[in-house]
Protein backbone atom coordinates (compact mmCIF):
# COMPACT_ATOMS: atom_id res chain seq x y z
CA UNK A 1 0.00 0.00 0.00
CA UNK A 2 1.56 3.35 -0.91
CA UNK A 3 2.36 6.07 1.75
CA UNK A 4 0.22 8.62 0.15
CA UNK A 5 -1.70 8.39 -2.86
CA UNK A 6 -3.01 11.13 -4.83
CA UNK A 7 -5.35 10.46 -7.10
CA UNK A 8 -6.98 12.83 -9.96
CA UNK A 9 -7.17 15.79 -7.42
CA UNK A 10 -8.46 18.89 -8.56
CA UNK A 11 -8.89 22.45 -7.12
CA UNK A 12 -10.67 24.85 -7.86
CA UNK A 13 -10.46 28.59 -5.91
CA UNK A 14 -13.12 31.30 -6.08
CA UNK A 15 -11.26 34.40 -6.56
CA UNK A 16 -12.52 38.13 -7.06
CA UNK A 17 -11.01 37.58 -10.92
CA UNK A 18 -13.99 34.50 -11.52
CA UNK A 19 -12.64 30.90 -10.53
CA UNK A 20 -8.80 29.67 -10.16
CA UNK A 21 -7.89 26.01 -11.04
CA UNK A 22 -4.94 25.48 -8.59
CA UNK A 23 -4.85 21.70 -9.29
CA UNK A 24 -6.08 19.74 -12.59
CA UNK A 25 -5.85 16.21 -12.06
CA UNK A 26 -2.64 15.18 -9.98
CA UNK A 27 -2.33 11.82 -9.72
CA UNK A 28 0.77 9.97 -8.39
CA UNK A 29 1.28 7.78 -5.27
CA UNK A 30 4.92 7.63 -3.47
CA UNK A 31 6.37 4.35 -1.63
CA UNK A 32 6.63 3.63 2.23
CA UNK A 33 9.90 4.92 3.05
CA UNK A 34 10.77 6.94 -0.12
CA UNK A 35 12.07 10.75 0.41
CA UNK A 36 10.02 12.31 -2.07
CA UNK A 37 10.33 15.71 -3.53
CA UNK A 38 7.64 18.42 -4.64
CA UNK A 39 8.86 20.88 -7.18
CA UNK A 40 7.45 23.79 -9.08
CA UNK A 41 7.39 27.49 -9.33
CA UNK A 42 5.40 30.06 -7.35
CA UNK A 43 2.16 29.30 -7.57
CA UNK A 44 2.10 25.89 -8.92
CA UNK A 45 -0.09 24.18 -6.45
CA UNK A 46 2.05 23.17 -4.16
CA UNK A 47 0.92 24.20 -0.91
CA UNK A 48 -2.53 23.73 -2.23
CA UNK A 49 -1.78 19.60 -2.56
CA UNK A 50 -0.17 19.38 0.44
CA UNK A 51 -2.75 21.70 2.32
CA UNK A 52 -5.19 18.98 0.77
CA UNK A 53 -3.55 16.16 1.99
CA UNK A 54 -3.49 17.63 5.67
CA UNK A 55 -7.11 17.95 5.23
CA UNK A 56 -6.90 21.77 5.58
CA UNK A 57 -8.05 22.27 2.07
CA UNK A 58 -10.93 20.13 0.51
CA UNK A 59 -10.53 19.30 -3.03
CA UNK A 60 -13.31 19.71 -5.46
CA UNK A 61 -12.39 16.87 -7.10
CA UNK A 62 -10.34 13.29 -6.83
CA UNK A 63 -9.20 11.71 -3.51
CA UNK A 64 -5.98 11.11 -1.85
CA UNK A 65 -5.42 8.48 0.89
CA UNK A 66 -2.47 8.04 3.91
CA UNK A 67 -1.29 4.75 4.04
CA UNK A 68 -5.10 3.84 2.76
CA UNK A 69 -6.80 6.20 5.06
CA UNK A 70 -9.11 9.04 2.86
CA UNK A 71 -8.22 12.21 3.82
CA UNK A 72 -11.68 13.16 3.84
CA UNK A 73 -14.23 10.31 4.83
CA UNK A 74 -11.25 8.84 7.60
CA UNK A 75 -9.85 12.63 8.63
CA UNK A 76 -8.57 11.17 11.72
CA UNK A 77 -6.13 7.86 11.04
CA UNK A 78 -5.32 9.95 7.83
CA UNK A 79 -4.29 13.24 10.20
CA UNK A 80 -2.34 10.67 13.25
CA UNK A 81 -0.16 9.15 10.17
CA UNK A 82 0.86 12.91 8.91
CA UNK A 83 3.31 15.48 10.24
CA UNK A 84 3.24 18.62 9.17
CA UNK A 85 5.52 20.80 9.04
CA UNK A 86 3.73 24.64 7.95
CA UNK A 87 5.60 26.93 6.11
CA UNK A 88 4.06 29.73 8.79
CA UNK A 89 5.75 30.34 11.91
CA UNK A 90 2.20 29.28 14.05
CA UNK A 91 2.64 28.84 17.97
CA UNK A 92 1.17 29.45 21.39
CA UNK A 93 2.90 32.36 23.18
CA UNK A 94 2.02 30.65 26.65
CA UNK A 95 3.87 27.72 26.87
CA UNK A 96 7.33 26.78 26.97
CA UNK A 97 8.90 24.88 24.59
CA UNK A 98 8.35 21.34 26.51
CA UNK A 99 4.70 22.19 27.28
CA UNK A 100 4.17 23.09 23.82
CA UNK A 101 5.51 19.69 22.64
CA UNK A 102 3.47 17.75 26.02
CA UNK A 103 0.36 19.58 25.04
CA UNK A 104 0.62 18.66 21.14
CA UNK A 105 1.20 14.81 22.21
CA UNK A 106 -2.24 14.92 24.16
CA UNK A 107 -3.54 16.81 21.33
CA UNK A 108 -3.26 12.87 19.67
CA UNK A 109 -3.88 11.43 23.05
CA UNK A 110 -0.44 10.34 23.91
CA UNK A 111 0.84 11.41 27.79
CA UNK A 112 4.24 9.99 29.12
CA UNK A 113 5.60 11.20 25.50
CA UNK A 114 9.24 12.82 27.82
CA UNK A 115 11.43 10.03 26.06
CA UNK A 116 10.27 10.89 22.51
CA UNK A 117 10.29 14.74 23.42
CA UNK A 118 13.93 14.19 24.72
CA UNK A 119 15.20 12.96 21.47
CA UNK A 120 13.55 15.30 19.62
CA UNK A 121 14.61 17.99 21.21
CA UNK A 122 18.17 16.46 21.06
CA UNK A 123 17.95 16.03 17.20
CA UNK A 124 17.15 19.65 16.67
CA UNK A 125 19.00 21.07 18.82
CA UNK A 126 16.34 22.53 21.03
CA UNK A 127 18.15 20.15 24.13
CA UNK A 128 18.80 23.64 26.00
CA UNK A 129 15.82 25.50 25.18
CA UNK A 130 13.33 23.18 27.15
CA UNK A 131 12.05 25.71 29.46
CA UNK A 132 12.34 28.97 27.00
CA UNK A 133 8.99 30.30 26.37
CA UNK A 134 8.22 30.59 22.61
CA UNK A 135 7.88 34.07 22.96
CA UNK A 136 11.55 34.28 23.22
CA UNK A 137 12.61 32.02 20.86
CA UNK A 138 14.41 33.28 17.87
CA UNK A 139 12.31 33.00 13.90
CA UNK A 140 14.58 29.97 13.76
CA UNK A 141 15.02 28.03 17.38
CA UNK A 142 10.65 28.35 16.58
CA UNK A 143 10.83 26.87 13.32
CA UNK A 144 12.56 23.74 15.01
CA UNK A 145 10.08 23.65 17.52
CA UNK A 146 7.66 23.54 14.61
CA UNK A 147 9.52 20.53 13.10
CA UNK A 148 9.29 18.82 16.57
CA UNK A 149 5.36 19.47 16.94
CA UNK A 150 4.68 17.95 13.96
CA UNK A 151 6.97 15.04 14.54
CA UNK A 152 5.83 14.27 18.37
CA UNK A 153 3.18 11.79 17.74
CA UNK A 154 5.95 9.63 15.97
CA UNK A 155 4.17 10.05 12.18
CA UNK A 156 5.05 7.50 9.69
CA UNK A 157 4.56 10.19 6.93
CA UNK A 158 6.55 13.60 7.36
CA UNK A 159 5.49 16.37 4.96
CA UNK A 160 7.76 19.60 5.21
CA UNK A 161 6.40 22.75 3.18
CA UNK A 162 9.40 24.74 2.30
CA UNK A 163 10.80 24.14 5.65
CA UNK A 164 14.13 25.74 4.97
CA UNK A 165 12.67 28.84 3.12
CA UNK A 166 14.64 32.07 5.05
CA UNK A 167 16.55 29.74 7.47
CA UNK A 168 20.34 29.83 8.24
CA UNK A 169 23.08 27.32 7.67
CA UNK A 170 23.09 25.62 10.89
CA UNK A 171 19.34 24.87 11.24
CA UNK A 172 19.23 23.38 7.96
CA UNK A 173 21.82 20.89 8.35
CA UNK A 174 20.50 19.96 11.95
CA UNK A 175 17.32 19.50 10.26
CA UNK A 176 18.17 17.72 7.41
CA UNK A 177 20.16 15.37 9.68
CA UNK A 178 17.37 14.50 11.80
CA UNK A 179 14.95 14.06 8.99
CA UNK A 180 17.70 11.95 6.40
CA UNK A 181 18.07 9.59 10.06
CA UNK A 182 14.03 9.70 10.39
CA UNK A 183 13.78 8.62 6.85
CA UNK A 184 16.89 5.59 7.26
CA UNK A 185 14.39 3.97 9.73
CA UNK A 186 11.19 4.14 7.82
CA UNK A 187 9.52 7.15 7.62
CA UNK A 188 8.00 8.35 4.18
CA UNK A 189 8.96 11.91 3.91
CA UNK A 190 7.84 14.39 1.27
CA UNK A 191 9.37 17.90 1.04
CA UNK A 192 8.56 21.37 -1.04
CA UNK A 193 11.27 23.20 -1.49
CA UNK A 194 12.83 26.04 -3.78
CA UNK A 195 16.56 25.16 -2.94
CA UNK A 196 16.64 22.63 -6.13
CA UNK A 197 20.39 22.07 -4.43
CA UNK A 198 18.78 20.59 -1.34
CA UNK A 199 16.11 18.52 -3.20
CA UNK A 200 18.71 16.98 -5.69
CA UNK A 201 20.77 16.03 -2.44
CA UNK A 202 17.86 14.55 -0.38
CA UNK A 203 15.01 13.10 -2.75
CA UNK A 204 14.79 10.02 -4.16
CA UNK A 205 12.01 10.89 -6.57
CA UNK A 206 10.66 13.86 -7.71
CA UNK A 207 7.95 15.50 -9.20
CA UNK A 208 7.34 18.60 -11.22
CA UNK A 209 4.06 20.74 -10.75
CA UNK A 210 3.27 23.48 -13.34
CA UNK A 211 -0.43 25.17 -13.19
CA UNK A 212 -1.44 22.49 -11.26
CA UNK A 213 -0.11 19.61 -13.18
CA UNK A 214 2.52 17.07 -12.85
CA UNK A 215 4.86 17.93 -15.78
CA UNK A 216 7.64 15.26 -14.72
CA UNK A 217 7.78 12.21 -12.27
CA UNK A 218 10.91 10.34 -12.00
CA UNK A 219 14.09 9.34 -10.08
CA UNK A 220 16.27 11.93 -9.57
CA UNK A 221 19.38 10.24 -11.18
CA UNK A 222 16.63 9.64 -13.91
CA UNK A 223 15.85 13.45 -14.15
CA UNK A 224 19.48 14.11 -13.94
CA UNK A 225 20.56 12.00 -16.94
CA UNK A 226 17.76 13.81 -18.78
CA UNK A 227 19.99 17.10 -18.91
CA UNK A 228 22.79 18.25 -21.21
CA UNK A 229 25.38 17.01 -19.25
CA UNK A 230 27.79 20.14 -18.95
CA UNK A 231 27.14 23.59 -18.86
CA UNK A 232 29.38 26.32 -20.14
CA UNK A 233 29.18 29.46 -17.93
CA UNK A 234 31.04 32.64 -18.39
CA UNK A 235 30.96 36.17 -17.46
CA UNK A 236 29.93 39.24 -20.35
CA UNK A 237 29.46 43.11 -20.35
CA UNK A 238 28.18 42.73 -23.77
CA UNK A 239 24.62 41.80 -24.99
CA UNK A 240 24.24 37.99 -26.75
CA UNK A 241 23.78 38.06 -30.41
CA UNK A 242 19.82 36.31 -30.43
CA UNK A 243 21.17 32.43 -31.65
CA UNK A 244 22.42 32.55 -28.43
CA UNK A 245 20.43 34.26 -25.80
CA UNK A 246 17.55 31.93 -27.39
CA UNK A 247 19.47 29.48 -25.77
CA UNK A 248 21.38 30.95 -22.73
CA UNK A 249 20.05 31.47 -18.84
CA UNK A 250 21.65 35.00 -18.10
CA UNK A 251 21.64 35.71 -14.43
CA UNK A 252 23.21 39.42 -14.36
CA UNK A 253 26.73 39.51 -16.31
CA UNK A 254 26.46 35.58 -16.21
CA UNK A 255 25.71 33.48 -18.86
CA UNK A 256 25.20 29.38 -19.06
CA UNK A 257 24.48 27.56 -21.82
CA UNK A 258 23.94 24.19 -22.18
CA UNK A 259 27.02 22.02 -23.96
CA UNK A 260 27.11 17.73 -24.35
CA UNK A 261 31.01 17.95 -25.73
CA UNK A 262 33.92 20.10 -25.89
CA UNK A 263 32.75 20.73 -29.35
CA UNK A 264 29.70 22.63 -28.60
CA UNK A 265 31.38 24.60 -25.97
CA UNK A 266 34.15 25.54 -28.47
CA UNK A 267 31.21 26.55 -30.93
CA UNK A 268 30.16 28.66 -28.30
CA UNK A 269 32.98 30.31 -27.56
CA UNK A 270 33.21 31.18 -31.50
CA UNK A 271 30.05 32.35 -32.32
CA UNK A 272 30.46 34.90 -28.86
CA UNK A 273 33.61 35.49 -30.18
CA UNK A 274 32.47 36.59 -33.65
CA UNK A 275 29.40 38.67 -32.08
CA UNK A 276 32.23 40.60 -30.00
CA UNK A 277 31.13 38.73 -26.82
CA UNK A 278 34.23 39.05 -24.28
CA UNK A 279 34.00 35.93 -21.92
CA UNK A 280 35.50 36.10 -18.43
CA UNK A 281 35.96 33.44 -16.02
CA UNK A 282 34.94 30.97 -18.54
CA UNK A 283 34.29 27.53 -16.83
CA UNK A 284 32.21 24.02 -17.96
CA UNK A 285 30.01 22.55 -14.78
CA UNK A 286 28.28 19.65 -14.70
CA UNK A 287 24.48 20.02 -15.41
CA UNK A 288 22.00 20.13 -12.19
CA UNK A 289 18.65 19.61 -11.02
CA UNK A 290 18.04 23.72 -11.45
CA UNK A 291 19.56 22.74 -14.77
CA UNK A 292 16.93 20.11 -15.83
CA UNK A 293 14.13 21.85 -13.83
CA UNK A 294 14.33 24.71 -16.28
CA UNK A 295 14.40 22.53 -19.19
CA UNK A 296 11.31 20.68 -18.32
CA UNK A 297 9.54 24.10 -17.00
CA UNK A 298 10.21 25.57 -20.73
CA UNK A 299 9.40 22.49 -22.32
CA UNK A 300 6.29 21.89 -20.19
CA UNK A 301 5.55 25.99 -20.99
CA UNK A 302 5.92 25.57 -24.90
CA UNK A 303 7.70 28.05 -25.28
CA UNK A 304 11.34 29.33 -24.74
CA UNK A 305 10.13 31.67 -21.68
CA UNK A 306 12.79 31.82 -18.68
CA UNK A 307 11.39 30.21 -15.28
CA UNK A 308 13.24 30.32 -12.08
CA UNK A 309 11.97 28.26 -9.39
N1 LIG B 1 -7.04 30.55 -0.70
C1 LIG B 1 -6.84 30.81 -1.98
N2 LIG B 1 -7.77 31.48 -2.70
C2 LIG B 1 -7.59 31.75 -4.01
N3 LIG B 1 -6.51 31.38 -4.72
C3 LIG B 1 -5.55 30.70 -4.05
C4 LIG B 1 -5.66 30.38 -2.66
N4 LIG B 1 -4.54 29.71 -2.28
C5 LIG B 1 -3.77 29.60 -3.39
N5 LIG B 1 -4.37 30.19 -4.45
C6 LIG B 1 -3.85 30.25 -5.83
O1 LIG B 1 -3.64 28.91 -6.27
C7 LIG B 1 -2.45 28.82 -7.05
C8 LIG B 1 -1.53 27.79 -6.42
O2 LIG B 1 -1.02 28.32 -5.20
P1 LIG B 1 -0.08 27.48 -4.21
O3 LIG B 1 0.15 28.32 -3.01
O4 LIG B 1 -0.64 26.13 -4.03
O5 LIG B 1 1.25 27.38 -5.09
P2 LIG B 1 2.71 26.98 -4.63
O6 LIG B 1 3.23 26.07 -5.70
O7 LIG B 1 2.71 26.47 -3.25
O8 LIG B 1 3.47 28.36 -4.71
P3 LIG B 1 4.69 28.93 -3.79
O9 LIG B 1 5.91 28.27 -4.32
O10 LIG B 1 4.65 30.39 -4.12
O11 LIG B 1 4.40 28.62 -2.36
C9 LIG B 1 -1.87 30.21 -7.11
O12 LIG B 1 -2.28 30.81 -8.33
C10 LIG B 1 -2.48 30.92 -5.92
O13 LIG B 1 -2.61 32.29 -6.18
Amino acid sequence: MPAVSFQNVSKTYASARGELQALKGVSFDIQPGEFFGLLGPNGAGKTTLISVLAGLVRASGGRVLVQGHDVQSDYAAARRALGVVPQELVFDPFFNVREALRFQSGYFGIHHNDDWIDELLQGLGLADKAGANMRQLSGGMKRRVLVAQALVHKPPVIVLDEPTAGVDVELRQTLWQFISQLNKRGSTVLLTTHYLEEAEALCGRIAMLQQGRVVALETTSDLLRQASSNVLRFKTDQALPPGLAAQARVTGRVVQLPAHNAIEVEQWLARAREAGVVAEDVEIRKADLEDVFIEVMERASGQAQKVTP
